[in-house]
Formats: C-alpha cells, structure tokens, sequence
C-alpha cells in the first residue's frame, strides 16, 4: 500500500540532516521572535532579584503582633475590636529605593515591587490599614500611628528567587522563542539570544491551471491557494519561506524555476505535478535528477517526491491543497521540530470522537476537525481539495492505517492546531 510515514519521514530526516550542523546566529530579543534558541539560557541573576513587596502598603514585623512590649505597644496598641495593633510610621519605600531596616513597632509604607527592609518579613495591603491610606507628606516622627491586622510571616512578599534561581537553565537549547521566552530573558538582562537561523525555503506552485493572482478565472482556471497557505504555514513556524508559481505544465518552465531556487534555498518545496497524470511537470522536470517519486500509505498526501536539485534538499508535496499542507504537517514539520528543535511539534492528545467515521484499510488518515466539549468532531469529507473545510478546522485527527471503521465515541489521536 506504499510507503509507509515513518519510514517517509526517516527519508526527509536523512535529506535534511545536514541541516542541523548549521552556524547559529546572535540575534536581539526581539528579532528572534519564533525562532529556536541554539543554546541553553542559564539565568545570570534570581528572579526576583530582592525580596519585595507583592501590594501597595505598609512592610512589618509580624513578631510585633505577638509582642506586647514593642515600641509603640503595650496592651495600649491593640484596639479591643478588631485586633488591630497600632504601629508608628518609617520612611516610605517607593520601588527603586534601598530602605533602612524596620525597628521593632514601626511600619514602613512600602509601594508594589519595592525592596523589603531588613526586618521586615510580612506586608499588609493599605486598604485593610486603619486608616485605609498612606500618610501625607507630615515631618517623620510626627504622624500618627496606623493601626494594622495581625497576618502571618511571608504574606504578600516575593522572596528573592521565587520565581528563578540564578545558575538555573531556565530555556533549554532549542525551545521556540515566543513572548513569554523573550520576556523572561530581557527580565534576566539580556539583551540577546543566540537562535538558529530561520530555514531558506522556496515554495514553488506549479500547474498550467493556475491562473494569475487576482486575474478574473478563465474556464478550467483555478487560484493558487497552495503558494499562500504553504508559505504562511512555513512563515508561522518560524522559516524564511518565499513563493513562486510556475503557471505552466512546461517541464523547462518549471526547471527554471528549481534552477533559481536552489541559488538561494536551502529547501525546495513544489506542489502538484507528481501524481499518475499525463503532464506531471514535476516528474519531467527532475527526471535526470536523483530525486524519487513514491506514494505513501497515507490520506491526503499520498504521491510524494524527495530527492535533491543542485544539491539542494528538494520535496515534492501533492498539488491538491489539503494534501500539501499536511505533507508539511505531518511529514516535513515533525522532522524539523525533531532535527532543527523548531517548530515546536503539534500537542498530541486523545479524544473520543462526536460521530462516527471509516477510513480507508492501509493508510494513515488525516482529517480535520475541531475540538468541541471534550470531543472531537470531524469538519467536512476525506476530499484533499476541500479548502473551506479546513479553514474552519482546529485540530487533526489521525486514524491509522490498520483500522477501517469507528464508532461515536471511540479514542482517536488529535493534533491541535
Ligand atoms: N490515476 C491517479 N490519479 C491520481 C492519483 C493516483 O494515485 N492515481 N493520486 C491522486 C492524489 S491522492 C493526489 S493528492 C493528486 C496529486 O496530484 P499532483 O500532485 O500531480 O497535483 P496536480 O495534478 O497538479 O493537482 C492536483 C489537484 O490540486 C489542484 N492544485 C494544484 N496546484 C494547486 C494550487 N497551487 N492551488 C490550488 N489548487 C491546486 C489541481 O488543480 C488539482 O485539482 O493526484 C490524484 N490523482
Ligand atoms: O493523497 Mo491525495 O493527497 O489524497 O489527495
């Protein structure tokens, strides 16, 4: 029933193994956005990097609370309600300043992010304070006391390291960069990351029925959908992707193509021309090259071609539009997530499914889906042309090959988009 996807994949592996000995590259933060990181980040400070306050408030010493000879106290501080416990005034501490430390009895009006004083182990927030408001700007010593609610030690501060130890890995070398990554690493001062270079990849669309962009259809005309959605889907995972469409069955047309290609490229990706047709100008074009053509015990994406052009690591996706874009989801992503640490591979889960399904005896099936309360539910037919249908999917569905039919609620793999 053809070849099989993992021995398909270990082809593409071995194609682009050469791939992985590549030079990183130094990059800004922000430029590495997407991007997989070469190498492992090792935090060079703690996060926090100072024990500080978590609210707006006053830093105490909660033992005060317990002691009835602290300087201000006496059984006098405690007002027989609510057991509140008067405390007289220290300097305020706005975020940025190093304050002194906290004598016993006193509360120091400390802001979000400020440094604890030394002594200080506890922060009440300023609306449980009586009064529920910071002093004015009074001579120090002379405002009154504030009246505070016992709370336990530790409450609302954020010790040093809490979040990240210094010395810790805290990106392992290949980790895509998204927002969160590069936050972290500009909130532990660095200013740069060394990622692996996005892939050169050529995306090259062939097909004498495709008709120029935006061009009214002529009859038997179609619009090439499969240079947008590829390109798009190699940009998102973080590749240097570019299309090209050769709107011709010419074989030399299409040669020229591949030859411009494999100036620039470090992978070239053609879609359609590789089936059983009369005119596969994919086929014809690389005849003299070692390039294979096969057919894969998988649906859609079934006829297949790998192989080189000038040396240029070289895949023949399928022209119809669903199966070239899960060539690249379920053969060519996987394999680069696995070589190059990026893409990150699609989450894999288990759900069971909404309706029934059959699938055909010896291939993978892909079928797109969504995902809706817990189960998984099939959008639109088999059909690798059915476009709509998978512009309003979410997820994959992956049958395999030995199994034919499936009831409601049966377990089936699901890749989430
Ligand atoms: N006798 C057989 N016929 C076919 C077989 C087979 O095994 N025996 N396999 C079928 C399968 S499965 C697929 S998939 C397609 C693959 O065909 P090709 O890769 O040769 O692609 P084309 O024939 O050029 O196009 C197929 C289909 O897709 C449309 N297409 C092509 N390019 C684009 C584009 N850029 N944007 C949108 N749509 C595109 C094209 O018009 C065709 O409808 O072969 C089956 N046939
Ligand atoms: O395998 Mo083709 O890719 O179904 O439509």
């Amino acid at each position: 029933m053809g070849r099989s996807v993992s021995a398909h994949r270990a082809a593409i592996r071995g194609l682009l193994a050469p791939l992985a000995a590549r030079e990183p590259e130094v990059r800004a933060l922000v430029d590495a956005l997407g991007l997989a990181l070469a190498r492992d980040v090792v935090a060079p400070v703690s996060l926090p990097p100072f024990d500080n306050s978590q609210m707006d408030g006053f830093a105490v010493r909660t033992a005060d609370f317990r002691d009835p000879d602290v300087a201000t106290g006496g059984e006098g501080a405690r007002d027989g309600a609510g057991g509140l416990r008067a405390f007289s005034l220290a300097a305020s501490i706005p975020a940025g300043a190093v304050p002194g430390p906290l004598s016993a009895g006193q509360a120091a009006p400390i802001m979000t992010g400020a440094m604890m004083p030394e002594g200080a182990d506890a922060v009440v927030p300023v609306e449980h304070a009586v009064p529920p408001r910071f002093p004015g700007p009074s001579p120090l010593g002379s405002a009154d006391p504030v009246l505070l609610p016992e709370i336990k030690p530790g409450t609302f501060v954020r010790l040093v390291g809490s979040d990240v130890a210094e010395g810790a890995v805290v990106l392992a070398a290949g980790t895509r960069l998204g927002p969160a990554q590069l936050g972290l690493a500009a909130g532990l001062g660095l200013t740069e990351v060394s990622v692996w270079r996005p892939l050169r990849v050529a995306v090259v669309s062939t097909g004498a029925e495709l008709a120029e962009p935006g061009a009214v259809l002529g009859l038997g005309q179609i619009h090439d959908a499969n240079g947008t959605l590829l390109t798009a889907a190699l940009r998102e995972a973080g590749l240097d992707a570019r299309a090209t469409a050769v709107r011709s069955d010419e074989p030399a047309a299409l040669r020229e193509a591949l030859d411009d290609a494999a100036t620039w490229a470090e992978l070239v990706v053609t879609t359609g021309g590789v089936s059983k047709g009369a005119f596969e100008a994919t086929k014809l074009a690389l005849a003299d090259d070692p390039v294979e053509f096969v057919h894969l015990a998988m649906q859609p994406g079934g006829p297949q071609g790998l192989g080189t052009v000038h040396g240029v690591p070289f895949l023949g996706f399928p022209g119809n539009p669903v199966s070239c874009w899960v060539s690249w989801e379920v053969l060519l992503r996987p394999v680069l997530a696995e070589l190059l640490g990026a893409p990150a591979p699609r989450r894999r889960i288990v759900l069971p499914l909404a309706e029934p399904l059959d699938s055909p005896a010896g291939k993978l099936q892909v079928r797109r889906a969504r995902v809706d309360g817990g189960a998984v539910a099939l959008v639109g037919g088999p059909g690798s042309h059915l476009l709509g249908a998978l512009a309003a999917s979410d997820a994959l569905v992956l049958v395999p090959e030995d199994v034919t039919d499936l009831p409601p609620g049966a377990n089936v793999e699901v890749w989430l988009l």
